[in-house]
């Protein structure tokens, strides 16, 4: 019989982490074996012989979790948003000196919003507008959320791909903040709202008719799936992965 992977959740207090730890314990091929959160050394992963680490903390946490685990061949699966281009890039210099250690960082863990991502960019090309509306509980640390943004650049992508010129605004007298951020020249619309957990629409027009591609998370267990399948994948994907869909086989 396989030993189980040895498993550490980062962060483990917090609203996804929590419910990590309870997805980890319930899978019989992995063990959890350490659990620290904010103020705990990470040297328990090092003691608990961790070979995999789910990072769910927090844009000013994630980087140095990673140097960490990197540091120590550790592989990472990581929910933690906040990432620009210049932390990716650091990302991947550190990955180069450690490089049979694997990274995944996945914009959201759950099917549907992978999925929506997808739909998304199949659909970029075909309407001349595009705009993004994220909406989320009222205790997040980072707007736009991880997700938008990454909807938002692979819609930019596909258009560019596509031969799509740049949408222009038309707007000429605007409050700061009313067309919302631009990624890319997609502009992106973020909602914080007691009550409610992760949710997305991308609304697409064009000549008489518009589409809407809409996602709900109901509850953190939609993200659970995502995760252990970011586990087990990782460990033979060496350097850095963005995105899920790359262990899904979508095409
Ligand atoms: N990729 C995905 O599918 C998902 C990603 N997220 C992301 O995960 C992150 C956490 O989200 P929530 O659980 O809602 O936040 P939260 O605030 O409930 O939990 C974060 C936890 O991390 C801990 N923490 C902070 N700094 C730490 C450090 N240096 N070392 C160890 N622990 C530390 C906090 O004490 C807290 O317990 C956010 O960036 C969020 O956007 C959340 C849900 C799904
Ligand atoms: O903070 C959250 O809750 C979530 N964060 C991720 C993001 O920023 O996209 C994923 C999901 O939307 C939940």
């Amino acid at each position: 019989m396989t030993a189980p992977l040895r498993v550490a959740v980062i962060g483990a207090k917090g609203r996804i982490g929590s419910e990590a730890c309870r997805a980890v314990e319930a899978a019989p091929d992995l063990e959890l074996v350490a659990t620290p959160d904010r103020g705990d050394s990470l040297e328990t992963l090092v003691d608990g012989g961790a070979q995999v680490a789910v990072d769910l903390t927090h844009p000013d946490a994630v980087m140095a979790n990673l140097e960490f685990c990197i540091g120590h061949g550790i592989h990472g699966v990581v929910g933690t948003t906040g990432w620009t281009e210049e932390r990716l890039a650091t990302l991947r210099g550190r990955l180069a000196a450690s490089p049979a250690t694997g990274v995944l960082i996945a914009p959201n863990f759950s099917i549907g919003a992978v999925l929506t991502m997808r739909f998304a960019q199949q659909a970029a090309r075909f309407f001349e507008s595009v705009e993004v509306v994220e909406l989320h509980h009222n205790r997040k640390a980072d707007a736009p959320s991880g997700t938008a943004t990454r909807t938002a650049q692979l819609i930019a992508a596909a258009r560019e791909q596509a031969g799509l010129a740049r949408q222009q605004d038309p707007t000429t007298h605007a409050l700061d903040g009313a067309r919302g951020a631009d990624v890319d020249g997609v502009p992106v619309h973020a909602v914080r709202l007691r009550g409610l957990l992760a949710h997305q629409e991308v609304l697409f027009g064009d000549v008489g008719e518009t589409l809407t591609i809409r996602h709900d998370s109901l509850h953190h267990s939609c993200f659970m799936p995502g995760i252990l399948l970011g586990v087990r994948r990782v460990v033979d994907t060496p350097g850095l992965t963005v995105g899920l869909e790359h262990f899904l086989d979508l095409d």
